[in-house]
């Protein structure tokens, strides 16, 4: 799937297509925010399967284009590939095509559905349940579906007969039962055991109530324990970026990831004698995991022996270490086995945007995309680097630097702070669409003559389990706020960069970051845009709570707490129908700035947008608003700011500028 200038359609890489191999086999063709998701081969290798449109699960589709139509909402559709002949098979997402490859599983709202590739049979509703379905699994013989349903704080595994037609579920215990498995007999069925629900808690988690690995028999409703972390590092389950959580193998073990090293590596547990190995030791973490249909071997990508990197992978247990299948300085992720045993991967660098490439049995690497503009050669290579916060942490960072940038000629810098925060930037095109249009702004900024400094901070993935889960993180003290601070003085000491342009851009978390630079240390960061910040997490407390221990320590770990020493100007972005973090948080911190802070602050609005922009057209809006903003307030030579925690009066606080295409609150 390519997303062209807003035009997401699905292409396919085939050699005897001509010289590229490369056939658009879907034609939309307008900047729509029409989503594609979920794409798998059916009917043979005769037709594709995907998810066309919005996920809204009984909310209103996005309505990005204001023409009352809103968004599509999420429907199967089948692409015959010869033809391109394109029908909607049912509404629905989650599609997973049987092992016969005639039938398929998805997910409709609260019911688990079924229908006919070959569309002979009308889609059928298999079960209706209370909870939210996900992870559907078929049995390896394509008679059973297994999947996780989670309702009331807890999650259990529900298995469909479709031969009777009938649905058992696993006793869970008053559990958190997710990630089915099946045994490559279709005997059995494992699945994870969480004692507290998977959520993002914004605040650390290093360790918790130690999660297991059960199995069940087909037809029982009683499961068997075969494996429990230990307590301490590891207790709490993390799951892949990419790929299933378990790999039940043919040889009677199961691979899982667990970070009782401190890192997220590939073990195996053996069913039988719950004898459990580390294949995957050694610095480093993983990210995305494929089964091989031996169901044997398996692929998958890591950042070990680079920790700023991703590499590609093969493993078959029991054979020997992993074989590297790439080299270490491209970016290869999200692999994909095949029957003949030939591997694809998305590959990048810090030049060529992401592109699909083919990795033969001897490990020869071929692009499957069309050659590229020739100006991409000249995007600014980063130094990979590393400094240190104040607390001693290693923070990892990719500094970009415009020509000629020297000592002589100092020039203004930006920060950038990702999202998430489980995230990693790489000196490289992301494989996260939300990200990949932030390397691009970076490299954007870059040559409008910023340096750039893409900061890796505290809660992020890459650097192991204490990196990712600090102390007093998040809503428990804002200690990312150590790597804001540090990052500047990083830059202040550069030769290159002028101590007094030192800027700042961040997305989602990374606005929340931005928002803590500019409260509480003017004085490094001369202006800065917080697009989709987080400004007050005592919002996620409810008013009873609102005076309790916790919510007050949260709102002294917001940047509203700290509006009175914001001194610098700043602008503020926000997508109208934000549904991950609510319009209001800048709306509060709008008004905090108002009432306590002289900085002059300008809002842009993006209408209709969600949280991660879906339309060009708005990422094209976000991006001159952040360059055209440090342009006009970095683009020049300005004195120091003071640090004057006073508050004085200062002058009247600039007129919101009227946004380009949003409206003022
Ligand atoms: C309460 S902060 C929420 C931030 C949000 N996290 C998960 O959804 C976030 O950063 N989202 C994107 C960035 O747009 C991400 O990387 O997950």
């Amino acid at each position: 799937m390519a997303n062209d200038a807003g035009r997401r359609n699905i292409w396919i890489a085939n050699p005897a297509d001509g010289d590229t191999g490369l056939r658009r086999i879907t034609d939309h063709t307008r900047d729509d925010g029409l989503l594609l998701a979920d794409l798998q081969w059916g009917l043979g290798s005769a037709a594709l399967l995907y998810v066309a449109g919005s996920i809204t699960t009984g909310g209103r589709a996005p309505d990005l284009r204001g023409d009352g139509e809103g968004a599509a909402p999420a429907e199967i559709r089948l692409t015959v590939i010869e033809s391109g002949d394109t029908r909607t098979i049912a509404a629905g997402y989650a599609p997973l095509v049987s092992p016969a490859g005639h039938s398929i599983a998805f997910v409709d709202a609260q019911d688990l559905r079924i229908a006919r590739i070959d569309a002979l049979h009308p889609p059928f509703t298999a079960c209706s349940v209370a909870g939210t379905i996900s992870g559907l699994s078929w049995s390896p013989r394509g008679d059973k579906i297994a999947f996780a349903s989670a309702h009331d704080g807890q999650s259990r595994i529900g298995v469909f007969d479709l031969a009777e037609r009938s649905l058992s579920w696993i006793d869970n215990d008053g559990a958190f039962d997710i990630a089915a498995a099946w045994s490559a007999d279709g005997a059995g069925v494992a699945f994870i055991r969480l004692l507290e629900p998977d959520a993002e808690t914004y605040s650390g988690r290093p360790e918790g109530l130690p999660w297991s690995i059960r199995t069940a028999g087909v037809g029982h409703s009683a499961s068997r324990c075969i494996w429990t972390a230990y307590t301490g590092p590891g207790s709490v389950f993390r799951s892949f970026e990419h790929g299933p959580a378990l790999l039940w193998r043919t040889n009677g073990t199961i691979i899982f990831g667990w970070e009782r090293t401190g890192w997220l590596q590939l073990h195996s547990v053996d069913v039988a004698t719950g004898a459990v190995a580390n294949l995957t030791p050694g610095q480093g973490e993983i990210f995305s995991v494929a089964s091989c249909p031996d169901r044997r071997s398996l692929l998958f990508s890591s950042n070990h022996g680079n920790l700023d990197g991703r590499r590609l992978w093969r493993l078959e247990p029991g054979k020997g270490a992993p074989v590297a299948l790439t080299n270490a300085d491209a970016v290869t992720d999200r692999p994909v086995a095949c029957r003949n045993g030939r591997v694809f991967a998305l590959q990048s660098s810090s030049a060529n945007p992401l592109r699909p490439v083919a990795i033969d049995g001897d490990r020869r690497l071929r692009c499957l995309a069309s050659p590229l503009p020739r100006w991409l050669a000249d995007l600014a290579p980063p130094e990979q680097l590393c400094f240190q916060a104040r607390d001693g942490t290693d923070i990892h960072a990719q500094l970009y630097l415009p020509q000629g940038a020297d000592a002589a000629q100092p020039v203004p810098a930006i920060v950038h702070f990702h999202g998430g925060p489980a995230r990693q930037m790489l000196g490289a095109w992301h494989v996260i669409e939300t990200y990949h249009q932030q390397y691009g702004l970076n490299q954007l900024l870059v040559d409008r003559g910023f340096a750039v400094l893409s900061v890796n901070y505290r809660g992020g993935t890459g650097y192991g389990l204490s990196f990712r889960e600090p102390a007093d993180f998040g809503l428990s003290g804002a200690s990312e706020y150590l790597d804001v601070e540090a990052a500047a003085h990083f830059l202040r000491g550069r030769a290159e960069v002028d101590p007094n342009r030192v800027g700042a851009y961040g997305v989602s978390y990374g606005g929340l970051l931005v928002s803590l630079g500019l409260a509480r240390a003017s004085h490094l960061y001369a202006a800065g845009v917080v697009c989709a910040g987080v400004a007050d997490w005592s919002a996620l407390f409810p008013e009873a709570e609102q005076d309790s221990a916790p919510a007050r320590l949260a709102r002294s770990a917001s940047p509203v707490s700290d509006t009175a020493s914001w001194r610098s100007p700043a602008l503020l972005i926000h997508a109208t129908d934000d549904r991950v973090v609510p319009l209001q948080q800048t709306i509060d911190l709008r008004e905090a700035l108002r009432r306590e802070s002289d900085a002059a602050i300008e809002m842009l609005l993006i209408e209709r947008e969600q949280h991660d922009l879906q339309l060009a057209s708005s990422c094209a809006t976000l991006f001159d608003a952040i360059a055209d903003f440090f342009e006009r307030k970095l683009g020049r030579a300005i004195e120091p700011v003071t640090v004057d925690r006073r508050g004085a009066d200062g002058p009247p606080l600039s007129e919101m500028t009227r946004p380009q295409n949003g409206t003022v609150p």
